[in-house]
C-alpha cells in the first residue's frame, strides 16, 4: 500500500483483554471521498475511529494518517466526533465555540456561528439546557467548522430527528472539500446512503466489505439498507 494515502491501515488488529476486536484490517482511503463505516453494535467501529484518532495506541499492525502514526501532527488535521457528548455542561454554546477557536488553528469561528444560526441555536444557550439533539447539533458544528482532513463522526445523528438529519448531511456535503475525507459511523444507513461514497462494513472483527456505493449497487441491485440487512440476517 502507499503511504500518499490519506488513510492507510495494514493489518490492523486489536484485542481487549483476551476478545479479538478487529482481526487484520487493511484499508486505504484518498482524500476527497465519504466513507460509511457500517456493521452491527460491538463490531470495532468506534475503535477503528478512536486508533485512527490517536486516542487508542495499544494495536498492532500499522496505522498511517497522512503518512504519519497518529501523534500531535495528525492530531492537527484529524476531526473526530465522539459517541458521546463530552461538552462540559455549564458552557454556553458561543463559550464551546471560543475554546475550539483558541484549541484549533483551522477553526473558522464565523463558520461555526452561522451553523448555530441555521440550525436554530441560541449561541447563549447552556449545554446544560439543550436537548440531546440540540447538543449533537453543537458537537457536529464545531468539528465541522475545522479545515481538516480527515473528518471521523462516530453516530452523528442518533438522537436527531429526521428534518434535521437532513440539514446536517446538508451541512457535512457543503463543509467538506476535495481536500478531504469524512468517514461516518451509522446505524441510519436509509437515511444517510445518499451521501456515501465508499461503504467499509465490519463484522465479526473483520473487514466484509470495502467498496464504493456505485459498485455494489451495480453488484446487487439493492439499496446499502437492504445489502446491510441481508449480510447481517439474524
Ligand atoms: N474499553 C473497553 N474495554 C473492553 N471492551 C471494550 C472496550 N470498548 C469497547 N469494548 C468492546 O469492543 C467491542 C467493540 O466495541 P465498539 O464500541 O468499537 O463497537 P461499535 O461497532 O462502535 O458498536 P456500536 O455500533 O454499538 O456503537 C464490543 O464488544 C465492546 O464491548
Amino acid at each position: 500500500m502507499s503511504n500518499n494515502a490519506l488513510v492507510s491501515l495494514e493489518h490492523l488488529s486489536k484485542n481487549y483483554g483476551a476478545y479479538p476486536v478487529l482481526q487484520d484490517i487493511s484499508l486505504r482511503l484518498e482524500a476527497g471521498s465519504i466513507v460509511g463505516l457500517l456493521g452491527p453494535n460491538g463490531c470495532g467501529k468506534t475503535t477503528m475511529m478512536k486508533i485512527m484518532a490517536g486516542l487508542i495506541s495499544d494495536y498492532s499492525g500499522s496505522v498511517l494518517i497522512d503518512g504519519h502514526r497518529p501523534d500531535v501532527h495528525t492530531k492537527s488535521i484529524v476531526s473526530y466526533l465522539p459517541e458521546k457528548t463530552y461538552l462540559r455542561d455549564s458552557l454556553r454554546a458561543v463559550d464551546a465555540v471560543d475554546i475550539f477557536h483558541d484549541f484549533y488553528s483551522d477553526f473558522d469561528r464565523k463558520k461555526a456561528m452561522e451553523m448555530l444560526n441555521r440550525f436554530q441555536l441560541d449561541p447563549r444557550q447552556r449545554i446544560k439546557s439543550m436537548s440531546k439533539g440540540m447538543q449533537e447539533k453543537v458537537q457536529l458544528i464545531l468539528v465541522m467548522s475545522r479545515e481538516a482532513r480527515l473528518y471521523l463522526l462516530d453516530e452523528p445523528m442518533a438522537g436527531v430527528d429526521p428534518a434535521a438529519r437532513s440539514v446536517i448531511l446538508d451541512t457535512i456535503l457543503t463543509n467538506y472539500s476535495e481536500n478531504s475525507t469524512v468517514m461516518l459511523s451509522t446505524h441510519l444507513i436509509y437515511d444517510v446512503e445518499r451521501i456515501f461514497d465508499r461503504i467499509v462494513m465490519l463484522g465479526y472483527g473483520k473487514m466484509v466489505m470495502n467498496d464504493t456505493v456505485d459498485n455494489i449497487r451495480n453488484q446487487t441491485g439493492k439499496s446499502l439498507d437492504e445489502v446491510f440487512r441481508e449480510v447481517f440476517r439474524c
